[in-house]
């Protein structure tokens, strides 16, 4: 079965009035608003997911509302129809934004496999590739390592460059086996390449439980059983040191985790951060010099900046 979907760009003013038009008085099967501020709000409400307004398909300018019929109905009455209350609602003095109405036939099918349509191999390195769960992948190498996900569940599918900067950091890091401590692990990824890479050992921390599931699920799907996991936040309740750090979070949060460091990290060891949005570098910068750390390679991907650190020689 197909659906008529009828999509106005409009404003937050009209919201509920058009939702109530749409569900009480034309009977649509159901209706969708994507609201620019959500967008905006997401990576600050929900625990620091990194959020790229640049990645965002069709971002609307204020609101975007959606209504969905049977794909029997007559699309250009319904067109006129909502075109006529968005004329009655700017009468009444509310704002009806662009006011731009537009119509498609949509496959109604499993939402689960439409996104899974978006999903492809990540040929990451020479080293690394992801690999969906579902698709077939031969490698270029013999030994380029294969990174099975199920990205459903927690942030980090590889998709995003904050997440491969810091892959590229651990794969430059990773010339001998180092015991490794993801710190924000979300799915696992970067704990699952470490471990790829030949780490000897992996700690993989996060303050959400669906990072915990998440990342036992995909070490489980990598059949990486010695992923060792903690529910915590930052490293002040993790015991040890470890030979590298790797942490891929909003800058505001690394700023609590830069004084944590020292007492975490072996002799020689290294940090990689990820996640920092390049107006936030020189509060990072600042931060690792009064802890007694330099930086050893900038990379960039977007807006993003990745880090390898490690001590200053003389402290
Ligand atoms: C941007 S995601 C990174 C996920 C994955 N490591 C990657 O690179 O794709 C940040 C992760 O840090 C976690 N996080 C946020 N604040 C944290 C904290 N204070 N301590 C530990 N983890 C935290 C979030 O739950 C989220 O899973």
């Amino acid at each position: 079965m197909k659906l008529l979907a009828i999509n106005i760009e409009t404003s937050y003013d009209v919201e509920d009035a058009l939702s109530y038009y749409a569900t009480e008085d034309l009977h649509a099967l159901g209706t969708e608003e994507r609201r620019r501020s959500d967008f905006e709000q997401a990576g600050w409400l929900h625990d620091s997911t990194i959020v790229d307004m640049d990645d965002i398909p069709n971002l609307p300018k204020e609101l975007e509302f959606i209504a969905y019929f049977d794909e029997e109905q007559d699309k250009d009455n319904l067109v006129k129809k909502f075109q006529a209350k968005l004329d009655e609602l700017a009468g009444y003095g509310l704002s009806t934004g662009e006011g731009t109405i537009k119509t498609s036939y949509i496959a109604d099918q499993d939402w689960n496999t439409v996104w899974q349509k978006y999903y492809h191999v990540i040929n990451l390195s020479r080293h690394l590739a992801i690999v969906p769960e579902w698709e077939d992948y031969t490698p270029a190498f013999p030994d380029q390592e294969i990174i099975k996900l199920d990205p459903g569940l927690a942030f980090g599918t590889g998709n995003h460059q904050t997440t491969q900067l810091a892959m590229l950091g651990i794969e430059r890091a990773m010339v001998k086996p180092l015991s490794v401590v993801d710190v924000g692990t979300g799915s696992g990824i970067l704990a699952i390449a470490a471990y790829k890479l030949g780490a000897k050992s992996v700690l993989g921390t996060d303050i959400s439980d669906e990072s915990m599931t998440a990342a036992k699920e995909n070490a489980g799907l990598n059949g990486f059983y010695d992923l060792a996991l903690q529910k915590t936040s930052l490293l002040a309740d993790v015991d040890g040191k470890f030979d590298l750090i790797v942490a891929n979070i909003l800058a505001e949060i690394l700023l609590d985790l830069i004084p944590q460091l020292d007492s975490h990290l072996n002799d020689d060891g290294q940090v990689i951060f990820s996640g920092i949005d390049y107006l936030q570098l020189p509060k990072i910068e600042a931060a690792l010099d009064q802890n007694g750390f330099k930086i050893d390679l900038k990379m960039k991907g977007g807006r993003w900046i990745g880090l390898a650190i490690s001590r200053k020689e003389d402290e």
